[in-house]
Parts: structure tokens; sequence; C-alpha cells
């Protein structure tokens, strides 16, 4: 049977990228989608973006919702300093072993737990699992009609603290209007957008930043 594109991805990691490397496992992704096959990595243009949040949270608790191929996770953990790990959560099991193999090429292994499973059942096993109270930082990046629902979930499980940050891909394409519309609108956050292009395309798309005050009351009017 014909290879799956998460699995062509990986080929091309393989064949192309420094073992050990994480800058050129990135790269040789990048290159991939640019020339060969277009996926639906954050990129290398939002890929920037999301460097300087993580790099200005220096987050020591790291929550990525919607792993895939693992280019996001390479991206955030190779900035992550050496005691910090991050957890991605990952609900179909061949994109999860694409993206642990991925992330070994990175040589990032030790640093990165790949959770299979659905957001939706993990969200409040997560305290109890890893031994934590909050996330520093959360990255959005799965099925768009989650986020709205997690971020509430992340609220109820008391996963995150004041000057928690959490950002979100696609707010535009594909779009996350019911997250935007509640995030924006909810005094316990201030947002922020970053506007940007759909990864390897021309075609508009942003983050959006948002920053966890602590529990007020109340909706902006
Ligand atoms: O659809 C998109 N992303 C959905 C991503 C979904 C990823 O997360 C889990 S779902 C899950 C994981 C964990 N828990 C619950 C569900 C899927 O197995 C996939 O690995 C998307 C689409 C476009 N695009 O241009 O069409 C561009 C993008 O940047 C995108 O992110
Ligand atoms: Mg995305």
């Amino acid at each position: 049977t014909r290879t799956t594109r998460p699995q062509r991805l990986l080929r091309a990691v393989i064949i192309n990228a420094v073992r050990g490397d994480p800058d050129s496992v990135i790269r040789a992704i990048d290159h991939f989608c640019k020339h060969t096959e277009w996926a639906m990595n954050i990129g290398d243009e939002k890929g920037a973006i999301l460097d300087s949040v993580v790099m200005e949270t220096s987050p020591s608790t790291v929550l990525e919702l919607g792993t895939y191929c693992g280019y996001s996770a390479v991206r955030i953990t190779r900035l992550l300093p050496p005691s910090t790990r991050l957890i991605t959560v990952e609900m179909n099991p061949d994109y999860a072993c694409v993206a642990r193999q991925v992330i070994q090429h990175a040589g990032l292994q030790d640093k990165v737990c790949v959770l299979e499973g659905q957001s939706a059942d993990l969200i409040p096993k997560m305290a109890e699992m890893f031994g934590i109270q909050t996330f520093d930082f959360v990255f959005l990046d799965h099925w768009k009609d989650r986020y709205l629902p997690d971020i509430r979930l992340l609220e109820d499980c008391s996963l995150l603290a004041q000057g928690s940050v959490v950002l979100a891909d696609n707010v535009v394409c594909p779009g996350t209007p019911d997250y935007l519309n509640y995030i924006r609108s909810n005094l316990n956050y201030r947002s922020r957008f970053y506007q940007a292009h759909l990864e390897y395309t021309r075609v508009l798309d942003g983050l959006e930043k948002s920053e966890y005050l602590g529990c007020r009351q109340g909706k902006r009017q």
C-alpha cells in the first residue's frame, strides 16, 4: 500500500536532516513542504512567531494539543531549558508514531512526551499524571472546533495560572471563530493577534496569543 504523507515527511527528515540537530529537522520539513508536498505544519513564518512567544514566556511547563508530525514540538522544545519538558497530545497513533521518530531524529526525545489520546480525555488527568499544577504555555493546533471546549476544560481543571500564555494557530484559516469570540470578550484574558500567512502559502492566517490574567468576573461589554 502507498505510504502516507507523514511517512513521506519522515523519510525526508531521515534523508536530509542531521541527526541530533533540531534546526536541520525544521529546515528539512519546511523544504519538503515547500518543494514536494504541502503539510499542515505551522511552518517557518508562523514558526518564527511561535519561537518568539516561547522565548518571551520562557515556560517551565508546556502543553501542545495536536502533534501531527512533531514539527512544532521540535520548534518549541529546542528552545526550552534542559530541565523543561513538553507534553504533546495526539489522538492518531500513526501520526504519533511518525512524530516520535521526527522528535528522536532531532535528539529531543528525552524532553518530549507524546501522549496518545483525545485532549478532552487527557486534560483532566494531566495534573495527576505529570505531578504539575499549571501550564505556563499552551499551544493549540488540533481540531479547530476543539480549541474552545479545551480552553474551557483547562480553566475548569485549574491548569492555567496568572501569566499562563495560550497561543492558537489558524485563527484565520481554517479559522476558529467561536474560540476567538470567547477569548477576546473574556476579561480573564489579554489577547493579541499576530497576522501571518497559512504555512507555505500566500493565504492570510494568524496566531492569537492570550495571557491568562487569573479568574476575574464577567465578560467585556
Ligand atoms: O486542520 C488542521 N489542523 C488539525 C490538526 C489536527 C491534529 O491534531 C489531531 S486531532 C486531536 C489531537 C488531540 N486531541 C484531540 C484531537 C490530528 O490527529 C492531527 O494530528 C489545520 C488545517 C490547515 N489547513 O490549511 O487546512 C492548516 C493548519 O495549520 C492546521 O492546523
Ligand atoms: Mg495549524
